[in-house]
């Protein structure tokens, strides 16, 4: 049976399919070629052994979900993206998804344009045509969900991101799934609390898993975060930086809440010192 994950693959395959007619492969390498060089993101995330006792937030511009409909109607990502900067996001994560998010390149664009923070282009990432239109639209990461990808994909997908310049955010749910992730390579792997193929979300998953990432590499919480107490299980479990959306894009102060997620999350690292 179709798993959630897999619909919206064949939704995503098609929307792109689309795109391809209108912008080819050859223009989009123009693009990417005359884009301003791709940002630091590693760094960004702490990646310099001296950044890693603070906790990194990764805040996400995100309109609605399959699991829970609606979020926020977000008119002007730009002016959210802005007081995501302001309180002090490492990288912000601009959700391009339509069919499901109701996000767009017109809003990694408008994003781009108005902050100097790393952007991840957060999407379904299923073809080389989409790592090259991260790159012209200002992405500085990708993302790849080993779920979706075979371990030949994860490594080629990896190697033209890097020769892009670009970071990438390999996405885990299982230990198999590490497992896969370490053997390509990855140096930011996060573990996603959502089961994308049920929408279960489990935050034991993260404590459950994070142990077994490497040192070397950037481990990300992903999903769930509704609070500082979610916060401090992610910090106090190994979590160099967090992956937020519901949250922020559902408060009054996302500005606030960063800071407060940033210093709740230094506190546990320090505790677990
Ligand atoms: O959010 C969903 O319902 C979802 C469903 C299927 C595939 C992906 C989905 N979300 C992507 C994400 O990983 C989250 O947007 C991200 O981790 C932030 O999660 P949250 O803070 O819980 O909004």
């Amino acid at each position: 049976m179709a798993t959630v994950l897999d619909d919206i693959n064949a939704g995503v395959w098609e929307d792109m399919e689309a795109r391809k007619r209108l912008v080819s492969l050859a223009d989009l390498k123009d693009l990417a070629a005359a884009a301003a060089p791709a940002r630091d993101a590693w760094s960004a995330l702490g990646g310099t052994a001296v950044q890693r006792d603070q906790l990194k937030v990764i805040a996400e511009i995100k309109r609605r979900s399959p699991s829970k409909g609606d979020l926020a109607s977000i008119v002007d990502p730009a002016a959210l993206a802005e007081q995501y900067a302001d309180g002090g996001a490492a990288v912000i994560s601009v959700l391009t998804e339509q069919r499901r998010f109701n996000g767009s390149l017109a809003d990694l664009d408008a994003v781009r344009a108005r902050v100097d923070v790393p952007l991840l282009r957060k999407d379904f990432t299923l073809d080389e045509y989409q790592i090259w239109e991260a790159r012209a639209h200002g992405a500085d990461l990708i993302l790849l969900i080993v779920a979706s990808l075979s371990d030949s994909q994860l490594r080629e997908f990896s190697a033209l991101s890097r020769e892009l310049g670009m970071n990438v955010l390999v996405e885990t749910h299982t230990e198999e799934e590490i497992e896969r992730a370490v053997a390509a390579e990855a140096r930011i792997i996060g573990v996603n609390v959502r089961n994308l193929k049920t929408l279960d979300v489990d935050r034991s998953v993260f404590a459950s898993l994070a142990g077994l990432i490497p040192a070397e590499a950037l481990v990300i919480a992903e999903s769930g975060v509704r609070g500082v107490d979610d916060v401090t299980h992610y910090a106090a479990n190994g979590a160099n930086a967090i992956l937020v959306g519901e949250a922020l894009v559902s408060d009054a102060t996302p500005r606030d809440r960063i800071a407060e997620f940033t210093a709740a999350g230094a506190a546990a690292i320090a505790a677990r010192a």
